[in-house]
């Protein structure tokens, strides 16, 4: 279970997030929303060790965790607005790449087996510099998946894609939720949000403002609706 206690980051003078507390455990599946600016990157930043929180604590299965922790890297696959592949390389040729960084078994078989399940495996000798955004970010969750993470944390992930990619990340992602693995979504897109998670926070000035379940009768409106209020509140 990830635990986050109390996060706050001040970049120079400014605070951008404040006293920010969550938990997600395997399985569960949370939205992060917010109006632009709000501190959802820099709140994604901290959770997957890319940054150091300022003060307040993230706890992983009971460790304290610090930036670039082995632990985080283990257990966290993330996507964040960078792919981290390699244009050169084919896709196979960037799973070996990867799979080869984070130690991963039977590296050949597991690359050919996803880069099918991403709808990539007629490209898969082909270098991904002509790759379509859609193709890339297929291939970028086939990275994440790779090393088998216990969490799967998404930064904006539907954001350019056309609708057969958001077919197919869509069902990796409840695929996964279904082998108990936890989701952690930032998104701007309600539909997303609500066909994906089950529960939602609201981020907006660095703070945790809302929070809600994902009740078998919210639908878009009653979500927009919930949020607004929310946003103007805070
Ligand atoms: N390295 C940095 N130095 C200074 N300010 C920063 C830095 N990173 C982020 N900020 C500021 O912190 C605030 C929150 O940024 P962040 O990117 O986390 O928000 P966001 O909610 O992800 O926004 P968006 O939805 O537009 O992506 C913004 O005002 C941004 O300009």
């Amino acid at each position: 279970m990830l635990e986050l206690k109390q996060i706050t980051k001040i970049i120079g003078d400014k605070t951008i997030l404040r006293n920010v507390s969550l938990s997600l455990r395997r399985g569960e599946s949370l939205a992060v929303i917010g109006p632009n600016g709000a501190g959802k990157s820099t709140f994604f930043k901290c959770t997957v060790g890319l940054l150091q929180p300022t003060s307040g604590e993230i706890i992983l299965d009971q460790e304290i965790i610090k930036k670039n922790s082995p632990l985080l890297k283990k257990k966290i696959g993330f996507l964040g607005h960078e792919s981290f592949l390699y244009n050169t390389l084919s896709p196979v040729e960037n799973l070996r790449f990867y799979g080869k960084l984070y130690k991963v078994k039977n590296i050949e078989e597991k690359s050919q087996r996803l880069l099918k399940e991403v709808g990539l495996h007629y490209f898969k000798d082909i270098p991904i510099r002509s790759f379509s955004r859609g193709m890339m970010q297929r291939l970028a969750i086939a990275r994440v998946l790779l090393p088998e993470p216990e969490l799967l944390f998404l930064d904006e992930p539907h954001t350019g894609l056309d609708q057969e990619a958001v077919k197919v990340l869509n069902s990796i992602i409840k695929e996964k939720q279904t082998d108990g693995t936890g989701i952690l979504l930032i998104s701007h897109d309600f539909e997303q949000v609500l066909n994906l998670c089950k529960r939602v926070v609201v981020l907006d000035k660095g703070k945790i403002v809302a929070e809600t379940e994902v009740v078998d009768n919210m639908n878009l409106q009653t979500l927009k609706a919930w949020y607004e209020k929310a946003v103007t509140k805070g």
